[in-house]
């Protein structure tokens, strides 16, 4: 667990070098005793987005608290649970809640569940999340298809990358040009047209939080290309990239980004878990769909 220290920075407090290889191999290998199934898909559930987990069948349930040097959900809307079963026959590991910055972890923390999927030999990682719509086309309960990010927190020291790098993770300066897969795209796309589900595509712009973002904010978010806005999503997708993992990430959009001033409506979380909640079926139905394309 990271530690802080005020007066003199603790380096490893904001690097990852407190996630040794040894250390993530250590969690790894404590799942794969304890399980049969060798998945080569992971899938994070994001806030109110977690009932995905309840459709995976044969379920091996770890509480996070029972997993070695695991963090702890603290958000509402996210269970804590990591489930080893089969979605549609196919075997898959599953993060029932994820862990964002504002819950006090750093990102290094947040994004450790990506390392321990790559040791664990998954290859393909569906990122789910709630988000505020920026893109003024957007409605509330639309699905985004995320097809690259803005992230300004990852600019700076929050970024999980930074400090030592262990090769076997993955390289120093990884390329992130092209993260959010194409081909995984594509797939999404035309299962979705094949349900008849209508889908937006956009870009997924990453604030720290825990507050929500002021008018100005949003606006420049808006002008730095961004559709949605959230907490989470882009640093694990940074994360799961640079593994060499393949990435598809979808947002379902709760609530849409306050852009007048003196506005009299707020977004609250209450609503994003209850929006989140009423439409969670119809993401789980593509995701359910979505991996039996993925089992390569
Ligand atoms: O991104 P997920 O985990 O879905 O959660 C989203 O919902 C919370 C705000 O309501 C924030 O944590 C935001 O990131
Ligand atoms: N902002 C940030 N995170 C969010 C939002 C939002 O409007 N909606 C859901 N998660």
């Amino acid at each position: 667990m990271s530690s802080l220290f005020v007066n003199h920075i603790n380096i490893n407090a904001i690097t990852n070098n407190e996630f040794t290889y040894d250390r993530v191999k250590n969690i790894s290998d404590w799942i794969l005793n304890r399980v049969d199934l060798r998945p080569k898909i992971a899938i994070v559930c994001g806030s109110g987005l977690g009932g995905l987990g309840e459709r995976v069948q044969d379920a091996r349930i770890f509480p996070y608290e029972e997993i070695p040097d695991f963090p702890r959900s603290t958000v509402v809307g996210h269970k804590g649970n990591l489930i080893v079963g089969k979605l549609n026959e196919i075997p898959v590991i599953c993060m029932q809640g994820r862990f964002h910055s504002y819950e006090g972890y750093s990102n290094a923390l947040c994004t450790l569940p990506m390392k321990v999927f790559k040791l664990m030999g998954v290859q393909t990682v569906l990122l789910t999340c709630a988000a505020g719509g920026l893109n003024q086309s957007f409605k509330v309960g639309d699905i985004m298809l995320i097809k690259d990010h803005v992230a300004p927190l990852l600019w700076t020291l929050q970024n999980p990358l930074i400090g030592h790098n262990d090769e076997r993770f993955g390289p120093r300066f990884p390329a992130c040009n092209n993260i959010y897969k194409k081909n995984l795209r594509d797939i999404f796309r035309s299962i979705a047209e094949e349900k008849q589900i209508e889908l937006q595509e956009g870009n997924y712009a990453y604030l720290g939080g825990p507050n929500y973002e002021t008018v100005t904010e949003l606006k420049a978010l808006i002008q730095m290309g961004g559709d949605a806005v959230g907490a989470s999503t882009a640093n694990e997708a940074l994360v799961a990239s640079y593994c060499g993992m393949n990435v598809l990430a979808i947002a379902l959009i709760t609530n849409k980004a306050v852009i007048e001033y003196d506005s009299q409506d707020f977004p609250c979380h209450e609503e994003v878990i209850q929006i989140a909640n009423q439409k969670a079926c119809v993401l789980q139905e593509l995701v359910t769909e979505l991996v039996k394309f993925l089992d390569f």
